[in-house]
């Protein structure tokens, strides 16, 4: 087993990666706990495979459990999917000093911590994340956030876990369409600021989408070390570190607002898109080279992610696109700073470009 700490003073907290951790939990969280109790909250394709086993994992160690299961998607990271949890924990009879389990992907991570940040102003929670995208990067963090009409995740908290539990092992049953939307992330790490790590990917992504448990493995611990200490170095996103994170988002969120947060485009593919249309607006005003922008947009579509707008089934156009970006939350006197690019693994942020620009930019790219 490998550890990690994400180092936030008071609120550290460790982040354990290793194969076959769920079966062995209970030791891992029971130290944890004031009482013997849990209550874990999933998603019923998660729970098909992985709640029986942690069950039995925490039982082990003598600690009881109660589950509540919610539809999978990213409509339940919703204002009623927050309803229904927030109720059920209450109705279960959370302590503060509880850990509830989030145990899947980004929507379930991110709505149990966004439900402890408030239920009694604040109770203790553990993720425990099921897909490629929670493991390297939302399960870290403490971004907690729930989804409204007007935009992604524009009702949230910062609200740290208090340990997160990766069993890589559990990427086995995942969809392979999932798997590749979690590995942009992957790839983001190399843009911000790790060129090599972006060389890796090109090398060995196409094994890791095939199973291979080398690259994975390597995958998921340079990718982890890396979001630990970026969210140390800027936990609220007050420096310009933090916001690096956020490469290909500002588009990518908007991508996902036009196609309504359904699954024809996943937060991961958005993303990729969203990345390569970060480097192609930087290459058209002149920041980064053409060839590193044209190297980010094939390796992504080498392995099968959207990489343009028509790739991602977009019809809208760049004014449309523009007004969703209008609501990032990066938005500062009325301008939106962007993750831009000077070349792989220099990605930097700038308030510089106002958003005619940028819809001037997304009209030209309909036709690429
Ligand atoms: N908080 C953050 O820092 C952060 C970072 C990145 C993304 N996010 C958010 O994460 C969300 C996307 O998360 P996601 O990509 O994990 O999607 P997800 O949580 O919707 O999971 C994807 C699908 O895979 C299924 N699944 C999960 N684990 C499985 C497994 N091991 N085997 C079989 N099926 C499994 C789920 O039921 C679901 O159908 C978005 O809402 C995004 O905004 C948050
Ligand atoms: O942890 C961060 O910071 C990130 O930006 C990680 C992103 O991958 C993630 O999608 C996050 O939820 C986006 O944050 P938001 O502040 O733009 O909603
Ligand atoms: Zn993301």
């Amino acid at each position: 087993m490998e550890k990690l700490t994400v180092e936030l003073g008071a609120r550290s907290y460790p982040i354990l990666i290793g194969d076959g951790l769920i079966r062995d939990i209970g030791a891992h969280v029971a130290p944890l706990l004031k009482r013997p109790r849990t209550m874990i909250v999933t998603d019923s394709h998660v729970a098909d495979h992985y709640l029986a086993p942690i069950g039995t994992a925490l039982a082990m160690e003598n600690i009881a459990c109660s589950s509540f299961v919610l539809d999978p998607g990213e409509a339940t990271k919703s204002w009623s999917g927050l309803a229904r949890l927030t109720e059920w924990l209450i109705g279960e009879g959370i302590e503060r000093s509880d850990h509830v389990i989030a145990l899947g992907g980004g929507v379930i991570g991110d709505l149990v911590g966004f439900a402890c940040s408030i239920v009694k102003r604040g109770c203790a929670f553990i993720q425990v994340p099921t897909t490629l995208l929670a493991q390297v990067d939302s399960s870290v963090g403490g971004k907690t956030a729930i989804n409204v009409p007007a935009g992604k995740n524009l009702i949230g908290a910062f609200h740290q876990p208090a340990m997160v539990v990766i069993d890589p092992t559990t990427l086995e049953t995942l969809p392979r369409r999932e798997l590749g939307a979690g590995y942009a992330e992957v790839v983001k790490y190399g843009l911000i600021d790790d060129a090599d790590f972006f060389a890796w990917c090109e090398a060995h992504g196409a094994a890791l989408l095939a199973g291979d448990s080398a690259a994975r493995a390597h995958a998921i611990a340079h990718s982890v070390a890396a979001k630990a200490r970026i969210v140390a170095a800027d936990e609220r996103e007050t420096q310009d570190i933090r916001a690096l994170l956020n490469l290909g988002h500002s588009f990518g969120h908007a991508l996902e607002a036009e196609t309504g947060y359904s699954d024809r485009l996943l937060h991961g593919e958005a993303v990729a898109a969203g990345m390569v249309l970060a480097h192609q607006f930087s290459a058209a005003n002149g920041l980064c080279p053409a060839a590193d922008a044209a190297r980010v947009r094939d390796h992504l579509a080498s392995v099968g992610l959207p990489h343009s707008l028509a790739s991602a089934g977009i019809n809208g156009g760049g004014a449309q696109l523009a007004a969703h970006m209008a609501h990032d939350k990066k938005v500062r006197g009325g301008r939106l700073p962007l993750i831009l690019s000077r070349g792989i693994g220099q990605s930097f942020v700038t308030d510089a470009y106002d958003l005619d620009a940028v819809a001037a930019f997304l009209d030209e790219q309909r036709s690429v």
